[in-house]
């Protein structure tokens, strides 16, 4: 029967940017489905009862959730074009990757947000974490044009997303980043001017900057 393919997102996301810039590497048409995280459908609170959040794949009625495993999901699936893991065959090329994608994870994501939600002394040392976090990543690139190496992969499909709110964090984290991390500044424009699945998904800068500004409101920050 036909291939069922259905991705539950928000279009801010960049965990969900993630899924749709791999699908896009992949040239997989699916089906996209907007979800209101204030309203949530009970397609997403059944498909991930877990967690109840988006991306969530749903490939012929199973659910994939987190992100990072609906890539590698993706990249085993479709294997047919533009592999995005390193070669099966080099453990440590992938134990590298899944390194730096759980530090993305962990790190990039929980500090960028403090960025614009918080103030004082706890913002200093988000930025400060912030601006560590970019120069390591900077530092794993090194002088490879993309982190998979000469072509583009599993780590800059992970890292790419945080690009589009990359003027909230400048904004609200007085981050002048082409003066922090340049050679970093310079490959996420490399990614969308050579890559269309990221040109593609990417939202414009100012689209997330008053996404965040709204966010700002809604906590009662500004
Ligand atoms: N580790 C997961 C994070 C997903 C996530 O935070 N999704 C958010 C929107 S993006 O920030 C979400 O769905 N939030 C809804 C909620 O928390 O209620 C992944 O990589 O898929």
């Amino acid at each position: 029967e036909a291939e069922e393919l259905i991705l539950l997102d928000f279009w801010a996301s960049m965990y969900g940017m993630r899924v749709r810039i791999a699908l896009a590497e992949k040239g997989i048409p699916y089906e996209y489905r907007e979800e209101d995280l204030r309203n949530k459908t009970q397609l997403l609170l059944s498909m991930n009862p877990v967690y109840k959040r988006i991306p969530v794949l749903i490939h012929n009625g199973k659910p994939i959730c987190e992100s990072s495993i609906i890539v590698e999901y993706i990249d085993q699936v479709w294997n047919h074009k533009s592999p995005l893991f390193p070669p099966s065959g080099d453990a440590y090329a992938r134990a590298r990757a899944r390194f730096w994608a759980d530090f993305i994870d962990n790190k990039l994501y929980q500090t960028g947000r403090k960025l614009y939600t918080t103030k004082g002394e706890e913002h200093e040392a988000s930025r400060n974490e912030f601006i560590e976090c970019l120069k390591l990543l900077q530092g794993e690139l090194g002088d490879k044009p993309y982190f998979g190496g000469e072509s583009f992969g599993y780590l800059d499909v992970s890292l790419i997303p945080f690009y589009s709110w990359f003027q909230a964090y400048e904004t609200y984290g007085s981050i002048d980043f082409e003066h922090e991390c340049p050679e970093l500044i310079a490959w996420a424009k490399r990614c969308i001017r050579e890559k269309e699945s990221v040109s593609n998904t990417l939202p414009d800068l100012p689209k997330v900057f008053a996404f965040v500004q709204h966010l700002r409101k809604r906590f009662g920050i500004d």
